[in-house]
């Protein structure tokens, strides 16, 4: 879950209540704090944060076959907010649970996409959704060799339905512009990998 560190480091902020609103399978709390604001005038605010804990994620690439390994699942929150039928194009991602970061995404890349990572980038870590969402995702690249990719899936036993998907580099970035590849993290990795990483312009 979020990090112990003390909540003193703000001398603007002094949090004064912290309520717990469900804790059914994540946490979502309301926090009640006063705030400083610019011009010095202090407010009382409330905001609810939703702690899932942190997460990993990584994109796996081939650069020799200029292809990229992706995974496909339902997502039921995409699919109540106009996905035409939730089935996401993403990078392999998973919660790091108790595990650090590296640790968290070989498991995953290994249980989603059957990929046994060895080399592994770290690229960068990012907030996913800093207004309501306490999640920050540590982001990372690896080669894969299409010869080792094996079946994935996901686990059965957490009502996972993985496919694995090998694009063409070329046509997962194209597929940012039709709107098919809608999700951020992998989003942002791709369109790093074309910038600065594995597809990036020889000079
Ligand atoms: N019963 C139940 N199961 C749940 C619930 N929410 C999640 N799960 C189960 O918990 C699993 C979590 O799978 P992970 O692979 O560890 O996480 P993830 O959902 O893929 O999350 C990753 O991707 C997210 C989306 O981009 C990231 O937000 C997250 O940080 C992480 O990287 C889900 O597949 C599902 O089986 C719930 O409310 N109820
Ligand atoms: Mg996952």
């Amino acid at each position: 879950m979020t990090s112990p560190t003390r909540l003193d480091r703000n001398p603007r902020v002094r949090i004064t209540d912290v309520e717990l609103l469900s804790s059914a399978w994540y946490v979502l709390r309301r926090t009640t704090f006063d705030y400083q604001h610019r011009d010095g005038h202090w407010t009382t605010e409330q905001r609810e944060t939703y702690d899932r804990g942190n997460g990993a994620t990584v994109l796996l690439y081939d650069r020799a076959g200029a292809t990229v390994l992706l995974t496909r699942q339902f997502r039921y929150p995409v699919y109540v907010n106009d996905h035409p039928d939730g089935m996401l194009l993403e990078t392999a991602a998973g919660l790091l649970d108790t595990d650090d970061a590296e640790t968290a995404i070989r498991r995953e890349a290994q249980e989603e996409t059957g990929v046994r990572i060895g080399e592994l980038e770290h690229v960068f870590d990012v907030y996913t959704s800093p207004g309501s969402v306490t999640e920050r995702l540590h982001c990372y690249a690896a080669p894969y060799d299409p010869a080792d990719r094996g079946t994935g899936g996901g686990l059965a036993e957490e009502g996972e339905d993985i496919e694995v998907v090998e694009l063409r580099f070329e046509d997962a970035m194209k597929m940012i512009g039709t709107g098919e590849i809608a999700d951020a993290k992998t989003i942002m990795l791709l369109q790093w990998a074309a910038l600065h990483g594995p597809f990036r312009p020889t000079s």
